[in-house]
């Protein structure tokens, strides 16, 4: 199942062996449980092990190879972030993506050799969002072929960019290029930001650390401010995009081709957001089946809570969710990799498909993952409440995710302008023009679901049924916009107030793709004891999310009231079905104790054990009596004694 969840058996071994390879090396480890640190120690400990990982990263991974050092930050590192997080995740995509070969020569080799370490930094305290107001300026001095950087006014300081505070020395910055009074819009430029020797600050760079955070706290999220400083010309990236000595600028071939280190991100942390999740899943299943509390049968003893329906109602769904998003995630990245061989041959048409199933990924994995984690966190009752269990953190990084990238409601409407065209072409009668993604918008419904009135084994009737609900909100919301212009709104006035309705769309689109990747993936099994547990997991998943969104089927009689009541009682069935895999459905994801670190969810399974030795290792029990009693609460209680008297 491992070789099922990373995309082939050679990288699911690939796991074991840097797994088993980094349990001998104990200098690899967390010196100390993480929630025992204060975030400076944090910070400090996660320096440590990354330059351990440095110079030793060839003893464990093979470094070209993205995946394997994935899983090595997530055993030495974690997901509290590390000090060069944003130098692998955006920086080096983004030089790799939009740096001219000379500018990949001059930077990226030692970006890639460690010699600098960068960031991305575009967010500004002012705007996120909108990239196109922007208020950093990058204004083109045509007499000395420099670029001046600056920061006009507060709002126009970088905010939020990682590592950025204290870690970076460089910053692939996004700023609005202005050249002889015109506005290009936002533009990217490889920016020095400290002396590479002393580490200070460079003169016109004012920079810090933005504080602490709802988690992710090892990472330095930053600002910036500029003061006229002045950069080279050559160091706009100009791999598509260029500027002459003279000013003259050079258009890329795709408008949005330098939003790419985004899209990277988009891509590929579908993956990392699967992870969370089950990881959260993990440490809950395993607890769950440790846990024991009440009675099914008076006459027996206290159950496990796993076995009560509402537990594994609450779980098992977000365990075939994990699935799918894994599976979907998988889908993403290999189209992003070939996207981007795809610009180096000057070919962008794809880059709109990408851009718009990105968008909705994003976004409706990240809420349902972080909807996920927070009822794995419940479902531990109090200890899930306990930093012992790690949920919380666990939460606290993979909700940023919901903000980061693009805030979803945001990039839902990303894809609706992508989805509203396609209903366009419908409308226009140019199906066939209609790609891949959204060919379903084009086909005529059936006038009824044929779930439970045709015996069919597979999951045809579901793809249909989930393919009529978000065909008939794309046309039922694109022609409410379309009524909202006929009757003379402007086209922003009208998407404005159709954008709930849209993103009721998106929503639906992006959960059909994720319901049809899962199929694809299930189909492609081969081994029959292993295509079963997945079907299994499938059935959950396709009556699960087919009974939370029914009101769109129901509206229009697609469904029936029975047919929902045979959707409920398959749920039910597969709920049941999944019980005796559910532990090892999780396990199959194979977080060693070291990555998980959580005390709750460990392999081992003594929960009460651990959580006492947890707890005495606790600072605040090296002492019996801490100092704030001796100072306040003895001299409150006596005086109150005194007093008395
Ligand atoms: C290997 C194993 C697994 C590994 C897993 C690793 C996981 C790693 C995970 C986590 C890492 C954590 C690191 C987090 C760091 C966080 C970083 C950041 O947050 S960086 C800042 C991100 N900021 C944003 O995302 C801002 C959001 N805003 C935008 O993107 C844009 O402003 C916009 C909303 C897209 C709007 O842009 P703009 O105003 O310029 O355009 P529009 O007018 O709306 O649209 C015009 C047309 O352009 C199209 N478009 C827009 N973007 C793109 C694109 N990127 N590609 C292609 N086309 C694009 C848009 O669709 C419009 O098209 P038409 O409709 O006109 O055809
Ligand atoms: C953990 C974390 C890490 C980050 N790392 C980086 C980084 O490395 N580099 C970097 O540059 N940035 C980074 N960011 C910043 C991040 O990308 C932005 O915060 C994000 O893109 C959201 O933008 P915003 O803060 O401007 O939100 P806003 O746009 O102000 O959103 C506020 C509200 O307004 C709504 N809204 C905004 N515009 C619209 C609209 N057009 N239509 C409808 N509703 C709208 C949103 O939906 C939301 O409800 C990070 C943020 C976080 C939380």
């Amino acid at each position: 199942m491992a070789a099922q969840i990373y995309s082939g058996e050679k990288y699911a071994s690939r796991r074991r062996e840097i797994s088993a390879n980094l349990a001998k090396r104990p200098e690899f480890h967390d010196s100390k449980p993480l929630p025992f640190m204060t975030r400076e120690e944090k910070i400090l400990e996660s320096s440590r092990k990354l330059t351990l990982i440095s110079k030793h990263m060839n003893e464990i991974i093979d470094p070209s190879d993205k995946r394997e050092l994935y899983h090595l930050n997530c055993e030495v590192l974690g997901i509290e972030g590390n000090p060069m997080a944003l130098h692998g995740d955006m920086f080096i995509p983004a030089l790799t993506a939009q740096a001219s070969d000379e500018q990949q020569e001059k930077w990226l080799s030692r970006a890639l050799r460690r010699e600098i370490i960068g960031t991305y930094a575009q967010t500004e305290l002012g705007h996120g969002t909108n990239l196109r107001k922007l208020e950093t300026i990058a204004t083109y001095d045509v007499d000395t072929q420099e670029f001046v950087l600056h920061t006009p006014q507060i709002t126009a300081l970088k905010w939020w960019p990682g590592n950025l505070g204290k870690s970076s020395n460089y910053a692939v910055v996004v700023a609005l290029m202005i050249i002889k009074g015109k506005n290009y819009g936002p533009q990217t430029f490889m920016v020095p930001l400290r002396d590479e020797k002393t580490h200070q600050p460079l003169k016109g760079i004012t920079i810090g650390d933005i504080g602490p955070k709802l988690a992710y706290n090892i990472v330095d999220n930053g600002f910036l401010g500029f003061d006229h400083y002045r950069i080279p010309r050559t160091n706009l990236l100009m791999r598509h995009t260029r500027v002459e000595p003279d000013g003259t600028f050079v258009k890329p071939p795709h408008a949005k081709i330098n939003y790419s280190a985004m899209v990277h991100v988009r891509s590929y942390m579908i993956t990392g957001q699967a992870i969370m999740l089950a990881y959260a899943l993990t440490i809950a299943t395993r607890y769950s089946s440790v846990r024991r509390q009440g009675q099914i049968d008076t006459t027996q003893p206290e159950v496990k809570v796993l076995e009560y329906q509402t537990q594994q109602h609450r779980l098992f769904p977000s365990i075939a969710r994990a699935y799918a998003f894994v599976f979907a995630g998988a889908e993403t990245v290999r189209l992003y990799e070939r996207v981007l061989q795809e610009v180096e041959t000057g070919n962008v048409s794809l880059m709109a498909d990408l851009h718009a199933l990105t968008s909705g990924l994003k976004s409706v994995v990240t809420h349902q993952t972080a909807q996920g984690i927070e009822q794995a966190r419940m479902a531990c009752g109090g200890h899930g409440y306990s930093q012992a269990s790690y949920i919380s953190e666990i939460f606290g990084v993979a909700v940023g995710g919901c903000t980061y990238e693009g805030e979803n409601l945001v990039m839902l409407q990303q894809l609706a302008r992508y989805l509203v065209k396609s209903a366009g072409l419908v409308q226009a009668g140019q199906s066939s023009k209609l790609g891949p993604l959204v060919a379903y918008l084009g086909a005529k419904s059936d006038s009824t679901s044929l779930i439970d009135r045709t015996p069919t084994p597979g999951f045809a009737e579901y793809v249909k049924t989930f393919q009529h609900i978000a065909r008939k909100q794309t046309l039922k919301a694109a022609q409410k916009l379309f009524g909202f212009m006929e009757k003379g709104d402007t086209r922003e006035v009208a998407w404005n107030k159709s954008t709930v309705e849209l993103n009721r769309a998106s929503r639906l689109h992006t959960r059909l793709y994720i319901v049809e990747a899962f199929v694809r993936r299930v189909e492609e099994v081969a081994d029959p004891r292993l295509k079963e547990v997945l079907t299994d997991l499938l059935r959950l998943h396709v009556n699960y999310e087919l009974l939370d969104v029914a009101a769109y089927a129901l509206e229009d009689g697609f469904l029936s009231s029975s047919q929902l009541d045979y959707i409920r009682e398959q749920l039910y069935f597969y709920l049941a079905k999944i019980r005796p895999n559910a532990v090892s459905l999780v396990d199959s994801w194979e977080f060693s104790d070291r990555e998980l670190r959580s005390v709750l969810g460990r392999r081992d399974g003594n929960v009460y054990e651990n959580l006492f030795a947890w707890a005495k290792a606790s600072p605040l029990n090296k002492t019996d009596v801490l100092p704030s009693v001796d100072k306040y609460l003895k001299p409150l209680m006596e005086s109150a004694r005194a007093s008395k008297l």
